[in-house]
């Protein structure tokens, strides 16, 4: 359901561009400046920011107005989306990776750098947002006039606050017929104490208020505080990987100055690296000579090992000391799937591939794992379902390799009951993200799992199927506010594992899209859960057992044991499908078998026609993977747990 919403966005994304441009903005194109040494910019000329906003509300759109408004790309040329660079993002109209564009613009007779970082929306990619803040000095806080404050503008305000940014309020798409600025200039100063005169309005669209906007930018924020007089120092925030570059990395220089042919070291790992190339992205690439303390660039530096860009680092000339910058609170991946090659002759292709990709997007954590039916692979953390589907996407389209996940699981924990064993070792408490390692149940004590803290932002007509909603999924309730006189702003202390598969798709379907979600971590507490197993033929099939509360068991077992029923075409013999706690059946559903002979209609002919047959019924079958004996299609694992 999300995926359908998202791949409609993206398609009416390319019809729609007819973009009446306001007339300065043309001024400003032909006044395209003669190249600037961006390095002569002093400091108190330079402005990094970023554009935080719930999904949809516009953040690419803004960004690529200031981008024509600045001259970096051409008005009217066609270029949507400019930061949006990968075949992903484009196709599901989402933004998944942050990026940034030097942008130089004329103010009161002075040039000034606008360094703009442009995040993601969704609440699986909030790391990259994070991440990107710590290299700014202020934000623009979006939000759609149609729309309103929405879960993620919660969120996002309460970060930017956190690191103590200045928030420049902005509400976008003051075009469409149906928005209420007044109603959502209310919103915010009721949740977040804006004063209503300091929102700006504009439509990033038709590009009306861009200038506004660029002004607030230079008037309201600060300049960064860095000292260009200083030995180098530089914050490492992201890093790409280029095939043949290598590793590139981005950083936010806050004391001295850095050139071509320096000497660099990492605090993290102590490793030393000659610097081979420089450049700003404006947002083409562009090499220069040096980079200077307040901007953000990009650095080759022959790191040949994705690993070696360690996201958070601090990097200082050799010989140098320096302190540490603040880096980052690593971020916990928190759903967890098994990637399995096609077939083990892909092994190496996907180990490079998957490789390759962890460095573009440092979220995702990756363990060796291996099962008795797909063979060699990995387990990989990521931040969220979305997170996983676009990562797989990943894999496929830029890296060319196929790939079989599992099913999705989060880190559960549990107290083992003593024994000589865990008093010896010590660790009575043992993390578990994947269901095929749980423990015995008579070896255990006490589970726990991991708790969120949800926010939901409702029309009020949709309140009561969605508290309905959030009970049937374990959630307690913790607050209800409401944010104007028809919304709500929900809060629950809810499990993870019922929110990472589909309660956004369930959230958005009872509320004709109109509800928002965002969730925070919120520890861990105890419950009671239990291994569900899943058998073929009696065998059990480990990739697809999941860990359940004692409460669903049973209807789970039952949805599961249906679900592969309809997944799992009919074969050669009769399957039983069950599921199966602790040895007690609680499902089963029986796949009835096909007659053996696929000839048998063939009223005479010669046997090359019989063997043709046989031929074309063998070639389906390879397509599929063999399990226990039973062919299972390989988009079953990822399918069975979306309910
Ligand atoms: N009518 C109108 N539509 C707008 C305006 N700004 C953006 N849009 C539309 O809103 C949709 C989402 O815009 P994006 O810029 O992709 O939103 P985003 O916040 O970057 O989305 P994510 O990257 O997924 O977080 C697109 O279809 C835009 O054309 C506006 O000012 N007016």
């Amino acid at each position: 359901m999300l995926l359908k919403q998202l791949v409609f966005v993206s398609v009416s994304r390319n019809c729609h561009r007819k973009i009446k441009l306001a007339g300065s903005f043309q001024r400003f194109y032909c006044d395209k400046k003669k190249e600037v040494d961006f390095s002569e910019i002093p400091v108190e000329r330079i402005r990094n920011f970023s554009i935080i906003a719930h999904v949809d509300h516009g953040k690419s759109t803004l960004a690529d107005r200031l981008l024509e408004f600045t001259g970096a790309i051409k008005p009217n040329s066609g270029q949507n989306q400019v930061l949006d660079k990968l075949q992903v993002e484009r196709e599901r109209g989402i933004t998944v990776k942050a990026q940034t564009a030097s942008l130089l613009y004329q103010w009161n007779d002075e040039q000034y750098l606008l360094n703009l970082i442009d995040t993601p929306g969704h609440v699986d990619f909030s790391n990259e947002v994070s991440r990107s803040l710590l290299a700014c000095q202020g934000v623009i806080l979006l939000v759609d006039a149609n729309d309103g404050v929405q879960a993620q503008t919660v969120a996002n305000f309460y970060l930017a606050f956190g690191n103590d940014l200045v928030i420049i309020p902005v509400l976008n798409k003051i075009d469409l017929k149906n928005s209420n600025p007044d109603r959502v200039c209310k919103q915010l100063e009721s949740l977040f104490d804006i004063n209503p005169k300091e929102v700006l309005k504009i439509s990033a669209k038709l590009g009306i208020g861009i200038e506004a906007v660029l002004e607030r930018v230079i008037t309201d924020l600060p300049a960064p505080s860095v000292n260009r007089t200083a030995p180098f120092r530089a914050l490492l925030f992201d890093s790409s990987y280029d095939r043949y570059r290598g590793v590139l990395s981005m950083v936010y220089l806050t004391d001295g100055s850095l050139k071509i042919g320096d000497h660099i070291e990492s605090c993290y790992s102590k490793k030393q690296y000659e610097v081979k190339m420089l450049s700003l992205l404006k947002p083409q690439e562009q090499q220069v000579d040096k980079l200077m303390a307040g901007q953000i660039g990009m650095v080759s530096c022959n790191m040949r090992s994705p690993q070696e860009a360690h996201i958070g680092d601090t990097l200082y000339l050799i010989g140098q000391t320096v302190e540490p910058l603040h880096g980052f609170t690593p971020i916990r991946p928190m759903v967890f799937a098994g990637v399995y090659p096609m077939d083990q002759s892909q092994h190496v292709t996907l180990r490079s591939a998957i490789e390759k990709l962890t460095l573009n997007d440092s979220a995702v954590t990756v363990e060796i794992d291996s099962s008795p039916a797909l063979g060699q692979g990995w387990r990989l953390g990521f931040l969220g379902l979305l997170h996983l589907e676009v990562f797989s996407q990943r894999l496929q389209q830029e890296y060319g390799a196929e790939a079989i996940l599992t099913a999705p699981s989060v880190i559960y924990k549990v107290k083992l009951k003593p024994t000589k064993q865990t008093f010896k070792d010590g660790t009575d408490i043992v993390c578990i993200n994947n269901p095929a390692l749980w423990p015995d149940t008579v070896k255990i004590e006490e589970c726990f799992e991991p708790m969120v803290i949800g926010t939901i932002i409702t029309p009020d007509k949709y309140l009561g199927p969605i508290m309905s909603l959030c009970m049937e999924r374990r959630g307690v309730q913790k607050s209800a506010v409401n944010i104007d006189n028809e919304r709500v702003m929900l809060q629950y202390d809810m499990p993870l594992c019922e929110i990472i598969v589909d309660f956004h798709d369930a959230l958005k379907s009872l509320s004709s899209g109109y509800a928002s979600f965002d969730y925070e971590d919120n520890g861990y507490t105890s419950s009671n859960l239990v291994k569900m197993n899943i058998l073929l033929n009696g065998e059990a099939i480990e990739e697809l057992s999941f860990i359940v509360h004692t409460s669903k068991a049973q209807t789970m077992g039952k949805q599961m044991a249906l679900k592969l029923k309809d997944m799992i075409p009919r074969q050669m013999v009769n399957i039983a499908v069950q599921a199966t706690v602790g040895g007690k059946v609680l499902a089963r559903q029986d796949i009835k078998a096909y007659r053996k002979d696929v000839t048998q209609w063939l009223y005479g002919g010669d046997v090359t026609r019989r063997k043709k047959l046989l031929a074309q019924q063998a070639a389906g079958k390879k397509k599929m993977r063999m399990i226990a004996n039973i062919s299972v299609p390989r988009d079953t694992f990822i399918n069975v747990l979306k309910r």
